[in-house]
């Protein structure tokens, strides 16, 4: 159906609820910018997120009339009732006598035009209401409503639908338990944190011929963000990583010897998002092409995108994927590497697609990080093994730096 078309559609639609054409106009366009044009979102749950709009729009509008603690009248700046047609008295549910009730409505009877219908809408404090939780999946709707306070839980719908519970706070810090168990995977890997291919596409990507054992992949838990089929918008607490980096940063002049580094400006509580690892999307065989025809010095070194390969009998060649920052990253290129205690870990977290072989991998912090102080991550670099890409001689400052061989001078 023609755009137009559909917006003379909800137009009728939102008729038959009482809102006028006009209302609703600006409000569909102002959606219609905000969803980039998915009618999908907006007509679905019979313009669920349409009429809500509409609600906002006008709430903005509208000033009290006269409150009190149980009954709440609403009309315009310049008091005259909001509508001629449908006067809505806001009601707590706990009307205590109908005596009060009675009096607005007959204040409200005075004052309204002859024509005007009351209607009175019961409406509770409500902190967090889903029309259906089952999203039209059972029979008959159920909803969900919490009345009391502030759900600890974000505000998405999605939640039920997801494998995983949600990995962030309200506050959009990654929670604690994951974020320590995450951690201690990271700082000492054990033998069962391991998995072994029998045919490791790593070993394989060197000219399709198997050169030696695979040394071991280590399995991670994944972040699983909503995307566009949860039907939630962009302010969902459980996008984070898709919403960019918020965090005050800079690059400047590291005064050890590693050349540029990333800080943050301003002090950054542990679990915070940072930025992710961007790179360009290739396999392994194409990295190790890259890497014979690049015989210069210049070297990054490749974030392999293994952190689900153990779910698979043989990750074929295609599957075996690493992001390769040489020739497009973005501001994660600046961040150094420091052995084992860095401050922040990368977490694979899955947006656009469940397929796990291709993820975003997002830096957090694991601590509580002060202004100016440098934001560093552990690469995983073995400093003595005999990696295709020379490594650096490392001054990352740890007193678990694995860079034993290492003259520091
Ligand atoms: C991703 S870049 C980081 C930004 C880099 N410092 C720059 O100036 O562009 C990685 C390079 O930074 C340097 N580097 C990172 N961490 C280091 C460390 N702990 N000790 C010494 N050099 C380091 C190495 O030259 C490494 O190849």
């Amino acid at each position: 159906m023609p755009p137009k078309s559909k917006i003379t559609k909800a137009c009728k639609a939102m008729k038959n609820l009482g809102y006028p054409e006009k209302t609703v106009r600006p409000v569909v366009k102002e959606l219609l910018k905000l969803y980039e044009d998915n009618w999908m979102l907006i007509e679905e749950d019979n313009y669920r997120v349409l009429v809500e709009a509409i609600l906002d729009s006008e709430e903005q509008k509208v000033s009290w009339l006269s409150t009190s603690d149980d009954c709440v009248v609403w009309s315009n700046q310049n008091g005259h009732l909001i509508s001629h047609r449908h006067i809505m008295i806001y009601l707590n549910m706990d009307v205590s006598g109908s005596v009060k009730m009675d009096r607005h409505i007959k204040e409200l009877n005075s004052r309204a035009p002859s024509s005007s219908e009351i209607v009175i809408v019961q409406k509770q404090r409500c902190y967090h209401y889903v029309k259906d939780i089952t999203k039209g999946q059972e029979a008959c709707e159920i909803s969900l409503i919490n009345e009391i306070n502030e759900d600890q839980e974000i505000p998405c719908t999605c939640g039920g639908k997801l494998e995983c519970e949600f990995a962030y706070t309200p506050g959009g810090l990654v929670k604690e338990n994951f974020m320590n168990s995450f951690i201690s995977k990271s700082y000492s890997v054990q033998q069962h944190d391991l998995f072994y291919c029998e045919d490791c596409p790593l070993e394989r990507s060197n000219g399709g011929i198997l050169v030696g054992k695979c040394k071991g992949h280590v399995t991670r838990k994944f972040i699983k963000e909503c995307w566009y089929k949860c039907g939630c918008d962009m302010k969902c607490g459980n996008r984070v990583v898709q919403r960019g980096i918020t965090a005050k940063l800079q690059v400047f002049m590291t005064p050890d010897r590693k050349g540029w580094g990333l800080r943050t400006l301003e002090d950054v509580p542990k679990g915070a998002f940072i930025c992710e690892y961007v790179g360009e999307v290739v396999t392994n065989r194409e990295l190790f092409e890259r890497n014979i025809q690049n015989t210069g010095d210049k070297h990054t070194y490749p974030v392999l995108l293994d952190a689900d390969w153990n779910s698979e009998d043989v990750v074929k060649d295609e599957e075996a994927l690493c992001l390769d920052a040489s020739v497009y990253g973005n501001i994660a290129r600046f961040i150094n590497h420091r052995c084992f205690d860095a401050n922040l870990v990368g977490i694979p977290v899955e947006v656009e697609t469940p397929d796990h072989h291709y993820y975003h991998l997002a830096l957090f912090t694991t601590r509580k990080v002060n202004a100016l102080e440098e934001i560093t991550w552990d690469y995983g670099i073995d400093f003595n093994d005999c990696h295709p890409v020379k490594a650096f001689q490392c001054h990352c400052g740890s007193k678990f730096c694995r860079d034993r061989k290492s003259v520091k001078s």
